[in-house]
């Protein structure tokens, strides 16, 4: 009997929860696949940025029949949402777990995708990477906001840990409040390595579509807290309270173990 069910918490955000992380895995596919066709016919082109953790996994599926065949991937332009500031080859690159899980399983056109320079200090680092997604904004591979100056990537895809980050902005940290650069660096992450490359609240919330997917019921308590609409954000709630696209589509993918402590979210049997 499936356990899998979609429950609208509000009109800006969306949680849709699945019995196992198989089945989260096929319908997320399917999602990212519907996102990246919309994108495409649409403007031409698909622009995505990555998170690293456990997300790449969830996107095992679009590496298979039929998505290896049917998505355009020659339309696929690749980003990253954070980055740990270690060598590409090193087990903590994020850009390494993309390439190993899912970037060398799809046709994607190498110069496509862009990934953060391993070879500066993360400033530097920051820096460049905002520079290049001002190049790109200027020649309309990715969109820019209504609303801001920000960029609108297509699709924003984030995990959260168990302590409530997304990408690499961390509970309580000063550049939660950072509303100047689009991309931005720490040296003192709680979660190892500390040197860390992000984007800022500004441009996750301005993408046309961002997707938090979490899985594990050591998740739980946080994502009851994280999706409890009752409480504004502040800078000292969890981060991934402060993910609310100001006119894209939030929607959240959890397992039935990750939603375990939600109240109110009926499933359909
Ligand atoms: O350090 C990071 O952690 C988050 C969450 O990872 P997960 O394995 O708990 O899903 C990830 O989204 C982020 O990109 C990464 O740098």
């Amino acid at each position: 009997m499936a356990l899998s069910g979609t429950g609208k918490i509000n009109n800006a955000r969306e949680l849709r929860i699945y019995e196992n992380s198989d089945e989260l895995r096929t319908e997320f596919a399917e999602y990212i696949a519907e996102i990246s066709e919309a994108a495409v016919k649409d403007r031409g082109i698909f622009a995505i940025a990555l998170s690293g953790g456990s997300l790449i996994s969830l996107m095992r599926k679009l590496c298979e029949m039929p998505y290896n065949k049917t998505v355009d991937w020659a339309k696929w332009y690749i980003f990253w949402v954070d980055e740990r500031v270690v060598a590409k080859s090193h087990q903590d690159s994020n850009y390494k777990l993309a390439k190993d899980g899912f970037l060398t399983k799809v046709p994607v056109i190498p110069s496509h995708v862009h990934s953060i320079n391993d070879s500066v200090s993360a400033e530097q680092a920051a820096e460049e990477y905002e520079f290049l997604i001002r190049q790109l904004v200027r020649t309309r591979v990715v969109s820019v906001s209504d609303f801001s100056d920000c960029p609108k990537f297509d699709l924003i895809l984030l995990g959260m840990g168990p302590e409530g980050h997304v990408a690499s902005l961390f509970p309580d940290h000063p550049v939660l409040e950072e509303t100047e650069v689009w991309v931005t660096f720490i040296t003192d992450s709680p979660k190892p390595p500390p040197e860390r490359i992000t984007f800022t609240l500004p441009v996750i919330n301005s993408a046309s579509n961002v997707a938090v997917v979490v899985t594990g019921s050591n998740k739980a308590e946080t994502v009851k807290i994280v999706t409890n609409d009752d409480v504004e954000p502040d800078r000292s709630l969890l981060p991934a309270t402060m993910v609310r696209p100001s006119n894209g589509k939030l929607v959240w993918f959890l397992d039935k173990a990750a939603a375990s402590k939600l109240d109110g979210v009926k499933f359909s049997e």
